[in-house]
């Protein structure tokens, strides 16, 4: 009988999920109450500014923690409830990250099939799979034949694709990319979307990356933006939305916000079908209130 598949993308549930780091000088909640679904075999970018949660949101994702609270479920697997080994495991199979930094991911002293091969070792001790062969992998990313090269051979983008290839090296369901095209200029840019694209088309694989890079949030289709820990805002093909939160929150965007400061009262219309939101110089008052 022919072993499954292993790439076939998996979903990812985020419910109410909150992660407080405890340092020596006091709490640091760096989640706090993401709600988010993602689809098996959807691309995603993860955006929002600097210290907003996105690398924490990808370290839970990717079993690397466990958060304080909430549920978060990547395929059929609650990661808030496995062990360190299970989490252990899920990080060898399941899921693969690729760092910030593509040396980071890849040894220096051995070759790119070689680089594969060793991250394919804990998948291959459990017998049910069926690991492609690092060549392929390579071709994936658009290496072909450039199995036998070290990372000192390769161009800044061909980095960044073989660190791809490094992450894919299990088989997993779900990718987890963090900042792919910081260093690169806008053909090694292009290279690497069009590896993603070609990943996710080609075995089905759950893509979520972390980008600063607008422009690539376009490009995957869907881009989440984390603002102060929760989800603030999705972008769909063009289209913007705003969020309603697990607690029931909607968060503004920011050029909202600075017209219309915390403890702003809005009067909620419901009609044929829209909602509009109108400022009230005074609430107690019957009637309409006035637009600002
Ligand atoms: N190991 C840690 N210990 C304590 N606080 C941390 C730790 N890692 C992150 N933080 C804090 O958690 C919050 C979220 O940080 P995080 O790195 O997840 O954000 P980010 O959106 O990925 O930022 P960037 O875009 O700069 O990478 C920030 O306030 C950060 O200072």
């Amino acid at each position: 009988m022919t072993a499954p598949t292993p790439t076939a993308g998996v979903a990812v549930i985020c419910h109410r999920l909150i992660h407080i780091y405890s340092t020596d000088t006091g709490d640091v909640v760096a989640l706090s109450g993401v709600d988010l679904q993602i689809s098996a075999g959807e691309m995603l970018a993860l955006v929002g500014p600097s210290g907003s949660g996105k690398s924490t949101l990808v370290a839970v994702l990717g079993g690397l923690m466990r958060p304080s609270a909430g549920r978060v479920y990547v395929g059929d697997r609650d990661l808030s409830r496995l062990s360190p080994s299970g989490l252990a495991a899920l990080r060898g199979t399941t899921v693969g990250t690729v760092l910030q930094g593509a040396e980071r991911n890849l040894l220096p002293y051995v070759s790119l099939s070689r680089n594969i091969w060793l991250a394919q070792r804990p998948a291959a001790r459990l017998a049910d799979r069926r690991l492609d062969p690092p060549e392929e992998i390579l071709a994936l990313v658009g290496l072909a034949g450039a199995g036998s090269r070290r990372v000192a051979d390769l161009t800044p983008g061909q980095r960044q694709r073989a660190a791809l290839a490094q992450g894919l090296a299990a088989g997993p369901g779900l990718l987890l990319v963090d900042e792919p095209t910081s260093q690169l200029d806008a053909s090694g840019r292009d290279e690497v979307l069009a590896a993603l694209a070609t990943i996710n088309a080609q075995r089905g694989t759950t893509l979520v990356v972390v980008t600063h890079d607008v422009e690539v949030g376009a490009r995957l289709g869907r881009a989440v933006t984390i603002r102060d820990g929760r989800v603030g805002a999705e972008g769909r093909n063009g289209r913007d939305f705003a969020v309603v939160a697990g607690d029931g929150t909607l968060q503004l965007p920011p050029e909202t916000l600075a017209a219309f400061p915390a403890g702003t009262l809005f009067e909620v219309d419901h009609s044929d079908g829209a909602i509009t939101l109108r400022t009230t110089a005074n609430p107690s008052a019957a009637g309409p209130s006035g637009e600002r």
